[in-house]
């Protein structure tokens, strides 16, 4: 079965088709890789998918909905999380405030028995701080929970940001560029975590990332886009040699598993600091 399938998406910004008539479906409960050099559309079918932007052409199906039609928080509702390229976390708060804060809106116990604190809120506040402990487990993150997120290293930052998409209880969570900034120990850590979610939460989830060391370790199909358009689908050992696959990378680093491939230029700042 189908988690989420695309049909002839298009989306274009003034004159640049920023993705064009792109299709495909992602199996649930896979680990399915969106890959493609800077500037091929990836981050735009994610904005497509959670609703920022609305297609100019095609379909997007999740759970029997068509996306287009709904807002961004409805998707949310539906259980669709993403991560960002770039960081977005309360400097100021907590690591543990920083996952809490994700489910603000969705307290069962509602906003009267918050200013009564009846049984059931606290009921669900520690549910929540459970869940959210849980999480922090996973990405090893739960002995810092008291610190303020700034103080965390870049790649825990991101996996910060992982853990506080996974409180909304989503069914496909998008990262897009998890990985960034990570040394090789930190992105193979990454990829065991993934699964782990994965088999922990049954998720599907769509990974959008530069770096093949991940890429290739942990997909299980793969959609490779060059300037806005499909140029391959398939198992990883069917994209690392893929031609048109190789020859859209070229002028960047070719697709091969533990050599990422180029970042944008911002990033690699960000990553250094
Ligand atoms: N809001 C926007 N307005 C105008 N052009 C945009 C907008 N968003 C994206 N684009 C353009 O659409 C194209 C695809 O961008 P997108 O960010 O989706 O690529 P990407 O594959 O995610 O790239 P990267 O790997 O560099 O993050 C680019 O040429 C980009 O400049």
């Amino acid at each position: 079965m189908s988690a989420l399938e695309l049909q002839g998406v298009t989306k274009t910004f003034g004159g640049l088709r920023a993705v064009g008539g792109v299709t495909f479906s992602v199996p649930e409960r896979s680990i399915f890789g969106l890959i493609g050099p800077n500037g091929a559309g990836k981050t735009t079918v994610f904005n497509l998918v959670t609703g920022v932007y609305k297609p100019d052409a095609g379909t997007i199906r999740f759970a029997g909905d068509e996306l287009s039609l709904l807002k961004p928080a409805q998707i949310a509702r539906r259980g669709v999380a993403r991560t960002f390229q770039n960081i977005r976390l309360f400097g100021q708060l907590t690591v543990l405030e920083n996952v809490l804060v994700a489910c603000e809106n969705r307290r069962r116990s509602g906003l009267f028995s918050a200013l009564l604190r009846s049984g059931s809120f606290y009921r669900d506040e520690a549910e929540m701080q459970k869940r959210a402990l849980e999480l922090l487990a996973i990405f090893d993150l739960d002995k810092l929970a008291d610190e303020t997120s700034t103080s965390l290293s870049y790649g825990n930052q991101r996996r910060l940001e992982i853990a506080r998409a996974m409180m909304l209880e989503p069914k496909i969570l998008l990262l897009d560029e998890p990985a960034a900034g990570m040394n090789y120990g930190e992105a193979e850590g990454l990829k065991k975590q993934i699964q782990w979610l994965r088999d922990r939460f049954d998720l599907t989830v769509i990974l959008v990332e530069h770096n093949m060391q991940v890429v290739m370790g942990v997909c299980e199909e793969i959609h490779v886009l060059d300037h806005g358009e499909t140029i391959a689908h398939g198992k990883p050992e069917e994209i690392r040699k893929n031609p048109k696959v190789l020859a859209a990378y070229l002028g960047e680093e070719a697709p091969d598993e533990g050599a990422p491939a180029a970042r944008p230029a911002a990033q690699e700042e960000e990553a250094a600091t």
